[in-house]
């Protein structure tokens, strides 16, 4: 149920996230090499384009042998030729007979098992072996680790170093990935200065853009960081303009109530329509989020710990829809380790610290303090009207690994 406040309406953070999370599709896809195909989301299911390994392989340096010629070690075999990777051995291993067979390399026909050259003594080209093994000793079979036409990698899957592994053992040499997503990163605001710049009377450094894109990044898709729009009409409409190719436009600032919080105006005369005005969350209740034609629009408030943490909580799942994946559940839980007063009507999310497996909410809560923010390492998720908890309370966690 929506919060009423006053004249205001907020919404329940679920219902804002289902709300913004309706009817996205994925982005389209492309192909890209293995080599940059690290952090990409696969966009189709990827099947193994050979058998791995190719053949029965040796998985040690020593002798390929009979079995039933060894049941009685020591033997004494005939050495009759040699099998090195790349380099296998055309002949067949007959009865009373051995082939020098190094690792890698295919096991030869008549051979059933390798014998380490450790349990071995070769001289004049006979092998005597010291002990016995079972069929199929260190010989790694066709097919061990996968066969071809198998489906190795799902579609949705994100490619780390061992999936990119994976894919590149199966024979690809590029990938179906999909697109990153544009993401647009509009900061608006008179007080604004770019990050290294002089300061003049009254400004402020923005510092959400770099913050917000670090972490677009992160989340797989492709930040595009558009000039500082002053809080004008014309200012704000060609930011709004300029960024119209973009998958989503993310603004920051000037969401607020305030005379000079123009965005919404801006955005609706571009076509805007909003479908969340107002969430039942702290910090972030002054986000808004709706769409502009095909672009998605999700605009945070100015402050830099709301504004991260509304990115968090909607634009990383927006991302992940966007990029054909499921969003990891990241809610853990931890008991904590002071007490927490009752909570009001909206939902907390408090800059936290876990250590020795408890969790203590930081001593400032202010949502422009981004040393807080840079201190922490999780948020604890407080319910709205949840009754006060005592210390050793259970509470969920989201993770800040951004
Ligand atoms: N009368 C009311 N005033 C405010 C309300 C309210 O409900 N009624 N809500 C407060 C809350 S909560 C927030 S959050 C802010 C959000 O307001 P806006 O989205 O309009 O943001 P601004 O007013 O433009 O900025 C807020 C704050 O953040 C600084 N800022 C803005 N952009 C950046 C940037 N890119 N980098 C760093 N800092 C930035 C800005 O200078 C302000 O200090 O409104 C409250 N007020
Ligand atoms: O989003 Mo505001 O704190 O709630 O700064």
């Amino acid at each position: 149920m929506p919060e009423e406040s006053g004249s205001r309406v907020y919404v329940p953070v679920d219902e804002a996230l289902a709300k913004i999370l309706a009817d996205v599709e994925p982005v389209t896809a492309e192909n890209v090499s293995l080599l940059d195909a690290g952090g990409r989301v696969l966009a189709a299911d990827l099947a193994a384009k050979l058998t791995q390994p190719p053949f029965d392989a040796s998985a040690m340096d020593g002798y390929a042998v009979r079995v039933a010629d060894i049941a009685a070690a020591p033997a004494r075999l005939a050495v009759i030729g040699e099998a090195a990777a790349g380099h296998g051995f055309a002949g067949t291993v007959g009865q009373g007979q051995a082939a020098r067979i190094f690792t890698g390399a295919p096991v030869p026909a008549g051979g059933d098992a390798v014998i380490m050259q450790e349990a071995a003594r070769e001289a004049g080209g006979v092998v005597t072996v010291l002990e016995g093994v079972p069929p199929g000793a260190h010989i790694r079979r066709r097919g061990y680790d996968f066969r071809e036409g198998e489906i190795m990698i799902g579609a949705g899957e994100t490619l780390n170093a061992r999936k990119v592994m994976l894919a590149a053992a199966m024979n690809h040499g590029s990938l179906p990935v999909r697109r990153r997503p544009v993401v647009a990163v509009l900061a608006t605001g008179d007080e604004l200065a770019e990050p290294g710049a002089e300061l003049l009377a009254g400004q402020i450094v923005s510092s959400v853009p770099a913050g917000l894109s670090a972490a677009i990044a992160a989340w797989g898709g492709e930040p595009s960081c558009l000039a500082i729009a002053r809080d004008t009409r014309e200012s704000l409409d060609a930011a709004i303009s300029a960024a119209r190719d973009a998958d989503i436009l993310v603004t920051i600032g000037g969401a607020s109530v305030g005379a000079h919080d123009l965005v919404q105006g801006a955005l609706e005369a571009a076509g805007a329509r909003f479908e969340v005005m107002r969430v039942a969350m702290r910090p972030g209740k002054p986000l808004m989020s709706g769409r502009l034609g095909r672009q998605r629009v999700l605009s945070l408030p100015g402050n830099p710990v709301a504004a991260l943490v509304c990115a968090r909580l909607f634009l990383k799942p927006l991302l992940d829809r966007m990029l054909g994946r499921a969003s990891d559940d990241t809610v853990d839980e931890a008991p904590l380790a002071v007490a927490l007063a009752a909570n009001g009507p909206r939902q907390h999310y408090m800059r936290a610290r876990r250590e020795h497996g408890a969790v203590t909410p930081l001593g400032d809560q202010d949502s422009s303090l981004v040393s807080v923010f840079a201190a922490a390492d999780c948020l604890i998720v407080h319910a709205p009207h949840a009754a006060a908890l005592d210390a050793g309370s259970v509470v969920p966690i989201i993770p800040l690994d951004f």
